[in-house]
């Protein structure tokens, strides 16, 4: 396949390198100072786009590629608010759309432990719950993608819980669940979900130790989307 590089940065770097080792060309490697390059690629010769760059750039990428019929796998956060115009624009032509806040396989497997611990805790009202997300110092949104995901998963299935805040910027409530974001390097990403009683605590934690389980997800994805349509996630693409 041919694949756009839209961001090339820390994770548009390690995804060229696993897609090239896997057989497939770059079409492009696309930063903030050479978008005028984008204007020099046939798009009819790209296969698929994936995004990696920064919050304020997403949308611009997407709606580029949708435009032009190149399947996007977009993995950059922070940008949520503009989803909804996204999902439209790609019904409105056609074209395929795939977000994921993490393309680590580990953290869809903890995605689904998280929901099953939530639905649990409706047995009992003695647990509060909290996020908490860790990542390196460059990192320019919080809370991270993949702790909203967390969030959002739990407020489907606890019924005590409707909402999330950012802890130091929104106001908490009982009805909420309180994200703490942490800036520490080198972290490439660590999330846990804490329960605390006065009896016990249960918490679980996914580790990213490299940026490597979130790349390759990226790239399976890009391989995989070709031949869909849509707005797609990974609840589409994995079979668990
Ligand atoms: N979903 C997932 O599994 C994961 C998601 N992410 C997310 O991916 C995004 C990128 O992360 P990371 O690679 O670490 O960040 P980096 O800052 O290392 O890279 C981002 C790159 O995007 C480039 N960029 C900025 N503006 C544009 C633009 N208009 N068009 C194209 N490229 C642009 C930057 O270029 P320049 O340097 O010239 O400014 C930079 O090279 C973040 O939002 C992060 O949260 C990260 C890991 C996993
Ligand atoms: O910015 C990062 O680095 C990461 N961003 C994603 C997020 O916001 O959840 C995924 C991963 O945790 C790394």
């Amino acid at each position: 396949m041919n694949i756009l590089l839209l961001g090339y940065g820390k994770m548009g770097k390690i995804i060229g390198e696993i897609a090239e080792s896997r057989g497939h060309s770059i079409a492009g490697k696309i930063n903030i100072d050479n978008r005028e390059d984008l204007d020099k690629l046939d798009p009819k010769s790209i296969d698929v786009a994936i995004e990696f760059s920064q919050p304020e750039a997403a949308f611009e990428n997407i709606s580029w590629s949708i435009q032009r019929q190149i399947p996007i796998v977009v993995g950059t956060t922070g940008w949520l608010e503009k989803k909804a115009e996204v999902e439209e624009m790609t019904l409105t032509n056609n074209g395929s759309f795939f977000y994921a806040s993490n393309f680590s396989i580990g953290v869809n497997i903890f995605f689904k432990v998280n929901e099953f611990l939530s639905k649990l805790m409706n047995e009992t009202d003695g647990y509060q719950v909290s996020v908490e997300e860790i990542h390196h110092t460059a990192k320019k949104d919080a809370p991270s993608g993949t702790a909203i995901t967390l969030a959002e998963g739990i407020i489907k299935n606890l019924k005590s819980k409707s909402s999330w805040n950012l802890k130091g910027e929104q106001e908490s409530s009982d009805q909420s669940v309180e994200i703490t974001s942490k800036r520490i390097d080198p972290a490439p990403g660590t999330h846990i979900i804490k329960y605390e009683s006065p009896i016990d605590d249960i918490e679980i934690t996914h580790t990213a130790h490299s940026r490597q389980g979130f790349a390759l997800g990226a790239v399976l994805v890009a391989e995989w989307i070709p031949s869909k349509k849509g707005v797609l996630s990974m609840d589409d693409f994995l079979s668990f």
